[in-house]
């Protein structure tokens, strides 16, 4: 691993797509901003249009426009244009990758190819670099997920890449484990001994995981439809937060040593089989609502939709991890699509104190909560019981929130975009922040079980409006274990 930048010939196949404009180019823009990128560093676009070199430039330039947020500082913009060049690549063609020979220079800079294509692609590119002989051993290249549609489709994926890429070069892109909250749950598990030591079945009850989006599909139909969001946001996302909170201590910060603890997580899942899939896994898809005050059309009246589908836009899971530190601590997942408001969040709720001295205003004291905000307002809250200051009689206790919002703790401090780290740490050479095959083939064996369990059930997806927190049957699911999701 090398910890400084170097050169790089950045090579994005697919660079006028969704993903290239509206987090790729901004996050180079970023990079370049905070001088991040060599100076000798290139970016190289490549797609399938006939575009001029000016053309392509005008394109980008609307992206950066658009997609950075922010007022943009000329000198920087010109600077990151300066670097940028067009290749116009049929990826179905191998013949034509030789024009990108021209352009790399591997003596001079590292060659990171960059799919922000179908993951269907992936072969395709693997096979054109190789015939090109663009494939060198420092060559590397990075995966955007979903890596398939289910376990088959992912090992056809990784093989086609591995034949040509060592797992050393591979790059795959979660974009949770770039986001400033993610990676600060390594911070809060094993940089305090407070909760390191209190971290397991005889402190904690159990887990809440929610990742909650207030937008619907908007226009991404003809992808979403196929997946569902078991496979778009659970496989992926609250998968590698799960593994974070679940994991042991790793010995080191290493690319390898993390995801080896990542991937001990998975192996121990208990699986969801038909037997009890209608007991641990709620499936929902929203109807027409109020989002914001507005009216809102349910998934199925979606522009360029099908009116008969069944996938489903909510997952509700309770998780069981078969090991010593998480016996009988249930994980209980939840992710949505046009939900009450955008919200993702990790909840540790603690036990019960086993006795109460106190007033009988509380039969049982309330529980200890650790409230990890991930996104939006980021920040950490600790819920708990303190007296109410006073010289009356007794003790009396009142619920308090220690709060540490990270725009106050760190203001000045800009959180940055989870592309813009993953982007770097690829230049840099750290695979800390990726996903290693293995993991990536755990998890879908784990949510192919799921899938088949509610193909053989054939159970339409429980309606919920646009706007809620989900079906009611996701709050039953937590309230036959006698909890209830964080409000
Ligand atoms: N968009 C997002 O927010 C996210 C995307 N991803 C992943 O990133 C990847 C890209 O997604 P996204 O940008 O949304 O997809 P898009 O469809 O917007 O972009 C893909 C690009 O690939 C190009 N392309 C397709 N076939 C070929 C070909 N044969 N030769 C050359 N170019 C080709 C398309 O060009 P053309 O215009 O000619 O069809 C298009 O510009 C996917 O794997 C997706 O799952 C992951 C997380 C979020
Ligand atoms: O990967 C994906 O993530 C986004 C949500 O990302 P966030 O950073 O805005 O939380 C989701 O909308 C999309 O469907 C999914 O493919």
């Amino acid at each position: 691993m090398n910890r400084h930048k170097e050169a790089c010939d950045f090579t994005i196949f697919g660079v006028l797509g969704d993903l290239s404009r509206r987090k790729l180019i901004p996050a180079l823009y970023q990079l370049d901003r905070a001088r991040l990128l060599d100076d000798k560093t290139r970016i190289i676009g490549v797609a399938r249009h006939e575009l001029s070199q000016d053309a392509f430039i005008a394109r980008m330039q609307g992206s950066l426009e658009t997609f950075v947020g922010e007022p943009l500082d000329s000198e920087v913009v010109n600077r990151l244009l300066g670097r940028m060049q067009y290749v116009l690549i049929n990826l179905d063609r191998p013949e034509e990758y030789r024009r990108l020979d021209k352009v790399v220079d591997q003596e001079q800079r590292i060659l990171i190819n960059y799919f922000s294509v179908s993951p269907f692609l992936y072969g395709n590119i693997c096979t054109g670099l190789d015939h090109a002989g663009l494939i060198t051993p420092t060559t590397r290249v990075v995966l955007e997920k979903p890596i398939g549609r289910d376990l088959a489709t992912s090992r056809a994926i990784n093989d086609a890449v591995a034949k040509v890429f060592t797992e050393e070069q591979v790059y795959r892109i979660d974009h949770y484990l770039g986001k400033e909250t993610v990676m600060n749950l390594l911070a809060l598990r094993f940089a305090n001994s407070i909760f390191t030591t209190n971290w397991d079945h005889n402190t904690i009850d159990h887990v809440q995981i929610t990742v909650a989006e207030q937008v619907g599909i908007e226009g991404r139909w003809g992808y979403f439809d196929k997946a569902g969001q078991l496979r778009d946001m659970v496989q992926n996302h609250l998968m590698q937060i799960l593994t974070l909170v679940a994991m042991e201590p790793p010995v080191d910060l290493n690319g390898d040593s993390l995801r080896n603890e990542k991937l001990k997580v998975l192996k121990a899942l208990r699986p969801i089989t038909r037997e009890n899939v209608e007991d641990k896994v709620v499936r929902g898809q929203y109807g027409p609502g109020f989002i914001k005050g507005k009216p809102v059309p349910g998934y199925l009246e979606e522009k360029g939709g099908n009116p008969h589908s069944t996938t489903e836009t909510f997952v509700a899971i309770r998780v069981d991890i078969d090991n010593w530190r998480w016996a009988d601590v249930p994980f209980y997942l939840r992710t949505g699509k046009a939900m009450a408001t955008k919200r993702s969040e990790v909840v540790i709720n603690f036990k019960r104190l086993p006795h109460n001295i106190f007033s009988d205003s509380y039969r049982k004291l309330p529980p200890n909560k650790l409230i990890i905000r991930l996104q939006p307002d980021e920040g950490v809250e600790i819920e708990m019981l303190n007296k109410v200051p006073g010289i009356g009689e007794g003790i009396e206790l009142q619920r308090t929130m220690l709060d540490l919002s990270f725009s106050e703790a760190f203001s000045g401090e800009r959180i940055t975009d989870a592309y813009e780290r993953l982007l770097l740490e690829i230049m840099r050479g750290n695979q800390a922040l990726f996903i290693h095959r293995d993991e990536v083939e755990r998890s879908w064996s784990w949510i192919d079980s799921i899938q088949d369990a509610w193909a053989q059930c054939n159970e339409p997806p429980k309606p919920y409006p646009a706007g809620s927190w989900g079906p009611v049957a996701s709050v039953a699911l937590l309230a036959r274990d006698g909890r209830e999701w964080e409000e």
